[in-house]
């Protein structure tokens, strides 16, 4: 069988350089290039990549998705930073390029994913829902594209259920006190050096609260999620969010 034929955008970053390495070390994949900012992304067509994973910056990503797609290749996207206008746009992009299909994975991580669903599934339960996410201190975007996510997720699953505004009593504050406010979900950021990736879901109830946390300790914890994604985007064409959805998980 013929191998995938991937390229890597932001080859040379801290999840990029992982992700270089996986798709090396993937017997079904051929890594065919791995590009920075600066280098032509018509080298990606001239190698004829398949499937580009984009893990760039914000500012970066929607270019680059824009080129892949106006090229027939597939995008597997790890990059933050994704708003309802951008995935409009997306959108419109694909109509536009039938047979191409787009990955974007808030995270890539099992556990991470998982966390998501757990929250997801307690939310209505409990009267209260916060969220603590705690990363390097080299994280350019705050909250993370993980957390946003979770939140959204949350309040989905509350507004569904009918759930009320959650509790919350307090009237004076200083700026950023009680977090950002993602859809009604209070969010907290930490950035500390020692850490990479890590997620608290606060859930509380009367006289109860459950914690569900997840620790991605090393840029490892990504590299299958990405690899599932190469595998399962070429085979589904449009706009999947959420690694979930290749996981059956239902
Ligand atoms: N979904 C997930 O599971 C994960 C997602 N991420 C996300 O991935 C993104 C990258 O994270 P991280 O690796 O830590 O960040 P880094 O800053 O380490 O890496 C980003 C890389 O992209 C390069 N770059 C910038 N612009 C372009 C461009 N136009 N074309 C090609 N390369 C470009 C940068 O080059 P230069 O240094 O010269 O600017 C840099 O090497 C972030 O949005 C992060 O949140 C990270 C981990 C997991
Ligand atoms: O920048 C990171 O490191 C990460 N970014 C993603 C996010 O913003 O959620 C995924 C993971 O948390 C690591």
């Amino acid at each position: 069988m013929s191998k995938l034929r991937v390229a890597v955008l932001g080859a040379k970053g801290r999840i990029g350089s992982e992700a270089v390495r996986a798709v090396e070390a993937a017997d079904d994949m051929e890594l065919v290039a791995a590009l920075g900012r600066g280098d032509e992304l018509q080298t990606l067509v001239e190698a004829g990549a398949q499937v580009v994973v984009e893990l760039t910056t914000p500012d970066a990503v929607m270019d680059n998705l824009d080129f892949c797609l106006r090229h027939g290749i597939h995008g597997v996207v790890g990059t933050t930073g994704w708003t309802e206008d951008r995935l409009a746009q997306l959108r419109g992009w694909l109509d536009a390029a039938p047979g191409a299909g787009v990955l974007i994975a808030p995270n890539f991580s099992l556990g991470a994913v998982l966390t998501m669903r757990f929250a997801q599934q307690a939310a209505r339960f409990f009267e209260s829902a916060e969220i603590v996410e705690l990363h390097h201190p080299n994280k350019a975007d705050a909250p993370s594209g993980t957390a946003a996510r979770t939140a959204r997720l949350i309040a989905e699953a509350r507004a569904q259920a009918g759930c009320p505004p959650q509790p919350d009593a307090t009237t004076t504050a200083l700026d950023g006190a009680r977090g950002a406010d993602v859809d009604g979900v209070p969010v907290h950021s930490v950035r500390l050096r020692g850490l990479l990736a890590h997620q608290e879901v606060l859930l509380g109830g009367v006289g109860e609260t459950l914690t569900i946390r997840h620790d991605s300790l090393h840029h490892s914890s990504f590299m299958p999620g990405i690899l599932l994604g190469v595998r399962r985007v070429v085979s589904a064409p449009g706009l999947t969010v959420g690694l979930e959805n290749f996981l059956d998980l239902d």
